[in-house]
């Protein structure tokens, strides 16, 4: 089964107004559930984004009905030996507190005490049913992870050590080394040990919340059914992660922006972690944050709920689109749902039942050892016929809640199936069947742009998909070869005796292309990139053979790629030669011409248009970017995510450039969470010379601009061949003084350096 993904949108607070509001939820159907969350574009009101989830709550949903339909149906599945997490995600102050926690009247309480409460009641029940012949015992361990260290919230904070408590895989589960553990006998026992263990949370006041949660909480609810000397079970764990907070409008202090950073960074390690699995990766990121390692998105068994946090209004816009596009993806992660393996006790354990004595007895500071460990281990199987004999399985399940709310339970139009009395059959999702996977695409993951549903759609795809779907064209093979000569070009330059100047010599014959190194120089050169070269050779000669132009096109190919390269060093004069240049070799060429017009335009110089073609009349920013998408350029500016981006322009032409818009707004889609790099990025870069770089940035573009291969290789996300590859990138610009990348929005824009490159190296840094 997929991780189930619910949003939840909240009501408005006191100082946001009706008007203010742009998230709505919608259903498919007429009569059918809510499972639609539309948001405008940014950039275009009259557009709408749809991003569709196995369920939508609406500001009018109570605390009670979003438990009944979402955490009641799965409290059988617990006692059946299978795991719960639940968990809420979302930008800071949009509820994921309120949610988990709630507040302290009845009708307010949250998903944690109506859990709690919901599992007493069953383990009771339980115990009756069997006449005392099955115990069940309830312990908590409650932690956050704060600084991405963890701290035992069931211990005074004097106790803590500056490391916090270290984590250790063991079984394929991630534990917490010396966590304690209280055993906890009723609910009343649970609210002392909760609200106690609350207090040594941290929070904070920011900006945006008077209440913000600076720190990820765990609570982890362990069941032990005991029966004879068969022992089951099982966890739920409800989880109140921090949120992402954009500091540019948060106004945090030095200790708010490093606690951020800290929430930022293991937020956008979760959204990689979900990219990286909903992608087909093979490697995930768990470890490069602990909330990662701890939640184990797909990797744990059970069952998972994601609950989004969305609020309502405008203000949050960017990063309201940034969180639904992380957690609609989220939906395709699949999690196994296996029951945990019944085991026999040895030696006897003395179990204090539930609410019997010593039910409050405290077990302390015991790491969780799974009983897995054991001897003696049996099947699933046995669990669930375990599970069968200790209840009824025709009775219906009901939906308990020791917290009666007033009102009658008017639980929302959603039909809420029961669980399966047998795990082993398939579960019942509690809302209306989502669509099977086969129909559950890209396409319906994603967000669909409603008015221009063709050109979203394929901006929506993963690139795997685009390129299943669209045949390779002539144009594409000039920029992957373009992109190759620039590497041979490169490798070339290094292989110069001194730092020479991009030549501006007219064109070369073609033979001068094919040209070996210089053997002196080729011993510097590894064989692979030599073979690499060879290939390359090969092929550009093959491509000049079938264009039938000989030596023409290659040298066409040489004087873009010189235009390339002045452009990234910022001279467009320059360029604009070299494009002019090209344009002989490729006459008539639509893309080149308009390169080529935008250049003149930007420079002031009024022409008459290039050899007497007139310029494509496609000049929105939207057919730029789907020129860009295939054309010469190749310049990887085409990984728009879901089409929630702002637009992309070319850089001689429209402005603001993706980067620019994303910064202005405050968010982005891929890296929302990674806003301390965003203002990294930012501080330095074009558009904000006056703002002194970050530490960290310095450090970083420092590294680079040593040209040293061990540095550089030891970024995070660099192997040797790309470190190489950015020095000789960097040779290539001139020497240290004069081509020193001064930003790292300059660092992003050097060939190779993706924007995901220069966030992973980025967030790797330590200062
Ligand atoms: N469903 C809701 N009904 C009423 N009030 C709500 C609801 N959701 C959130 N709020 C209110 O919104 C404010 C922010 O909520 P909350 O503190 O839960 O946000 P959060 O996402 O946990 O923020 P942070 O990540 O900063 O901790 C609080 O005042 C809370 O009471």
């Amino acid at each position: 089964m997929s991780v189930r993904v619910v949003a939840r949108i909240r009501p408005l607070l006191e100082n946001e107004l009706e008007k203010d509001v742009i998230v709505r939820a919608d259903r498919i159907a007429e009569g059918s559930p809510l499972t639609v969350v539309k948001i405008p574009s940014p950039k275009n009101e009259a557009e709408e984004f749809s991003f569709a989830f196995n369920s939508v709550y609406d500001r009018a949903t109570s605390q009670e009905e979003l438990f009944t339909a979402e955490v009641a149906p799965h409290i059988k599945a617990l006692f059946q030996g299978l795991d719960v997490t639940i968990f809420a995600y979302g930008v800071t102050g949009t509820g994921k507190t309120h949610t988990m926690r709630g507040g302290l009247r009845l009708a307010e309480r949250g998903v944690i005490p109506r859990l709690l409460s919901n599992v007493f009641r069953r383990g009771k029940k339980i115990m009756k049913d069997t006449n005392g012949n099955t115990t069940v015992e309830v312990a908590l361990s409650y932690y956050e992870i704060y600084n991405d260290k963890v701290y035992d919230l069931l211990e005074p904070p004097e106790k803590r050590t500056p490391a916090g408590l270290p984590l250790r895989e063991k079984d394929g589960k991630t534990i917490v080394v010396g966590l304690s553990e209280r055993s906890c006998g009723d609910l009343k026992d649970f609210e002392r040990i909760y609200l106690e263990a609350n207090n040594n949370r941290v929070t904070a006041a920011t900006k945006l919340n008077a209440h913000s949660s600076r720190s990820h909480a765990i609570l982890r609810v362990k069941v032990t059914q005991t029966t004879g000397d068969m022992v089951k079970e099982s966890t739920a764990s409800a989880i109140d992660l921090a949120g992402s907070e954009d500091n540019r409008r948060t106004d945090n202090g030095k200790e708010r922006l490093v606690e951020s950073a800290a929430i930022n960074k293991s937020l956008f390690v979760l959204s990689q972690c979900i990219d990286a699995i909903s992608r087909g990766d093979k490697r995930i990121p768990y470890r490069e944050s602990k909330m990662t390692r701890i939640l184990s998105l797909g990797q744990n068994n059970g069952i998972t709920i994601m609950i989004l946090n969305l609020a309502p209004v405008r203000s949050y816009h960017l990063d309201t689109l940034s969180s639904l596009n992380v957690s609609s993806r989220a939906k395709r992660i699949e999690v196994r749902e296996i029951e945990n393996e019944v085991v026999f006790k040895q030696p006897p354990r003395t179990n204090s039942a539930l609410g019997g004595v010593g039910g409050g007895t405290n077990i302390q500071r015991q790491p969780l050892r799974p009983l897995a460990n054991a001897h003696n281990v049996h099947t699933g199987a046995l669990a669930a016929a375990a599970a069968k004999a200790a209840e009824k399985p025709d009775k219906p399940v009901k939906a308990f809640s020791v917290y009666t709310d007033k009102k009658p339970a008017a639980v929302s139009a959603r039909p809420v199936v029961p669980a399966t009395a047998n795990s082993s059959q398939p579960r019942q999702p509690v809302v209306a069947p989502p669509p099977k996977r086969a129909s559950e695409s890209a396409a319906d993951l994603r967000p669909s742009k409603l008015a221009r549903p063709t050109q979203q759609h394929a901006l929506s795809r993963p690139p795997q998909v685009q390129q299943q779907q669209v045949p390779i064209s002539a144009a594409q093979i000039e920029a992957m070869v373009e992109k190759k000569v620039a590497e041979i070009l490169a490798t070339r330059t290094m292989a110069l005796p001194t730092q020479q100047p991009v030549p501006t010599q007219p064109p070369q014959p073609q033979p001068e292309q094919a040209e070996p190194i210089p053997n002196q120089n080729q011993n510097q050169i590894s064989e692979e990139v030599q073979r690499r070269l060879e290939a390359l050779e090969r092929r550009i000669e093959n491509e000049s053979r079938k264009d039938g132009g000989g030596s023409g096109r290659s040298e066409g190919l040489r004087f873009l790629l010189q235009a390339r390269q002045a452009k990234e060093c910022g001279d467009d004069a320059a360029a604009l030669q070299f494009y002019e240049k090209a344009l002989p070799f490729f006459p008539g060429e639509k893309k080149l011409l308009g390169k080529i017009e935008r250049l003149r335009v930007k420079l002031g110089i009024t022409t008459a248009k290039a050899e007497g073609d007139s310029l494509p009349e496609r000049s929105g920013r939207k057919e730029r970017k789907r020129r860009d998408g295939g054309g010469y350029d190749g310049d990887g500016h085409g990984d728009y995510q879901d089409g929630t981006e702002a637009d992309v322009d070319d850089d001689e032409g429209g402005k603001p450039s993706r980067v620019k818009a994303s910064r202005k707004k405050g968010s982005s889609s891929s890296s929302s969470s990674s806003s301390d790099l965003k203002q990294g990025a930012s501080s330095a870069g074009h558009d904000g010379e006056d703002v002194p770089a970050t530490p960290r940035t310095k450090k970083l573009l420092d590294i680079v601009n040593s040209r040293d291969l061990a540095l550089i290789k030891g970024l995070h996300g660099f192997g040797a061949k790309k470190a190489q590859d950015l020095i000789d990138c960097l040779n290539f610009r001139g020497d240290e003084e004069s081509a020193r990348v001064a930003s790292l929005a300059q660092l992003k824009m050097l060939p190779g350096m993706g924007s995901r490159t220069i966030e992973r190296a980025y967030e790797g840094l330590v200062v």
